[in-house]
Formats: structure tokens, C-alpha cells, sequence
């Protein structure tokens, strides 16, 4: 189990009355208007909508990458919407895994090199070549970004963001620059972190069938949630199509 990790059952984010406008006046956007949510601990979330409707900006804020406008959002009994940039950034370091669409990785550096950069700063932090190994990269960890292919690539950015063995693993678009059978392959690694380690996972998505894998689904549309859909059968990872 990841340190720390909340118990099934319990509820890692409550979210209430969550508001983010960018800019002011006529030009203001309104990317989040109100967004009320519980998430509980140790699923699987997904969250679908139409490009602009606010999935990353609440991604974002709960990830402690940016403050909200208004609302709240409580981490366990934290209230993110209320620490200083320095807890932020411990919240964040201590609890918090991020993988993103592009890979980010140090092109300098090899995928074990890569996980190290995170270990040796984490508190608890796995063994890299474990990390390397969870997602199936063991005959890898000497190989630099450029040998890898992009699917590699992404499990070298996921283990990275498994390795400090986070309490949250937030993915924005995971799966954005791989084709369908490589884009499987990173998914069923993401449910196995979400299975192994106990770690919360929300993965924002714009390939819907993603859905089926999720314990929960929520649907944004203009900023707001539109449907929450709690999934009470779910599919295995490679049986999805898209
Ligand atoms: N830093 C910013 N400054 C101004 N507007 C922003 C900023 N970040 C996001 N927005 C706006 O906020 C709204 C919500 O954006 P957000 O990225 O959360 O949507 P999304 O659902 O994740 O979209 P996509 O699926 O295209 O990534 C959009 O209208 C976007 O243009």
C-alpha cells in the first residue's frame, strides 16, 4: 500500500462550490462555475467533456498546480483552497503523482536516471528499477527517451510519478499521443497502480471508451459537472475498443 494511503471507503477529495475564473471583466472565463464532488479513496475516476469544458482546470486545482477562485476543495482533512504555497508544494510532493500527454522526460538522462530524479527527493519513495518494473520496463532502465517508443516512454513518466508512491495519481491525458493498442497497454499499467500501490487515480480523457475501466465517470460540460455514473461492471483494460 502506498504510505498514507486512505482506507477504500473513505474519501480522498470534497469538492464544494469549486469556481475558477481566468482573466477579468469581458474578457473573464469562466472554466469552472461551481463544481460540487466527492471522490472517494483508492478508485479509478474518469473524467470525459468537450474540449474547454474545465477537466484540467479542476485537475489542476486539486492537484495543487493552481489556486481556485472560490469554493473549496478538501484533500482527506486538508483544505488545499486554504494553504500557503509552501504546504501546497509539500502537499503536492508528499501526496501527489502527475502524468501528462507528453512524456516530459530528460532526454539526458536514462529511465532509471528519470525515476531517480523524483526518488531522491521523495520521502518514502520506491526503489526506481521496482517503479521500472511495475511497469513492465525491468530490461529497460539503461535506455535513454530516444530509444524508447512512445508507449515506453509514457510508462517511464508513469513510474516516475508512481516511484515517491503517491496517495493521488492524476493523468491528463494519458493515452492523447499513442495509438489504440499502446494506449491499452499504458491503461492497464494505470489500473495496476490503482490496484497495487491503493493510489486514487483520475484520468482526464478525451477517448470515451476509457469510461468502461473507471469505478466512476464524471461528465463535464461548461464548467460544470453534467452526470456522475458509478460503473457497477467494469472492463479489463485490453478489452476496450476505441
Ligand atoms: N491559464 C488560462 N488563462 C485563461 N484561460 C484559461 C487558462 N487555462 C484554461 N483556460 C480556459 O478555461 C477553460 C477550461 O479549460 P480546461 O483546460 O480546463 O478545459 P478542458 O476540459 O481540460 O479542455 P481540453 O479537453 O481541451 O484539454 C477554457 O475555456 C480555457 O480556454
Amino acid at each position: 500500500m502506498a504510505a498514507e494511503s486512505p482506507q477504500k471507503g473513505a474519501t480522498a477529495y470534497r469538492i464544494s462550490g469549486l469556481t475558477k475564473v481566468y482573466g477579468e471583466g469581458p474578457a473573464a472565463v469562466h472554466a469552472l462555475r461551481g463544481v460540487d464532488l466527492d471522490i472517494p479513496a483508492g478508485e479509478l475516476v474518469v473524467l470525459l467533456g468537450p474540449s474547454g469544458s474545465g477537466k484540467s482546470t479542476l485537475l489542476n486545482i486539486i492537484g495543487g498546480l493552481d489556486r481556485a477562485s472560490d469554493g473549496q476543495a478538501l484533500f482527506q482533512d486538508q483544505e488545499l483552497t486554504a494553504l500557503s504555497d509552501g504546504q501546497l508544494t509539500r502537499y503536492r510532493r508528499d501526496h501527489v503523482g502527475f502524468v501528462f500527454q507528453f512524456y516530459n522526460l530528460m532526454p539526458s538522462l536514462t529511465a532509471h536516471e528519470n525515476v531517480e530524479l523524483v526518488t531522491e527527493i521523495a520521502r518514502d519513495p520506491m526503489d526506481p528499477d521496482d517503479a521500472l518494473a511495475l511497469v513492465g520496463l525491468h530490461a529497460r532502465t539503461d535506455h535513454f527517451p530516444a530509444q524508447l517508443s512512445g508507449g515506453e516512454q509514457q510508462r517511464v513518466a508513469i513510474a516516475r510519478a508512481v516511484a515517491k508512491q503517491p496517495t493521488v495519481l492524476f493523468c491528463d491525458e494519458p493515452t492523447g499521443a499513442l495509438d489504440s493498442t499502446t494506449g491499452r497497454a499504458v491503461l492497464k499499467v494505470l489500473k495496476d497502480v490503482n490496484e497495487r500501490l491503493g493510489a486514487t487515480v483520475l484520468i482526464v480523457t478525451h477517448a470515451a471508451a476509457t469510461a468502461a475501466m473507471a469505478d466512476r465517470v464524471i461528465h463535464f460540460a461548461d464548467g460544470a459537472i453534467r452526470e456522475v455514473i458509478v460503473n457497477a461492471t467494469k472492463l479489463a483494460p485490453e478489452d476496450i475498443e476505441w
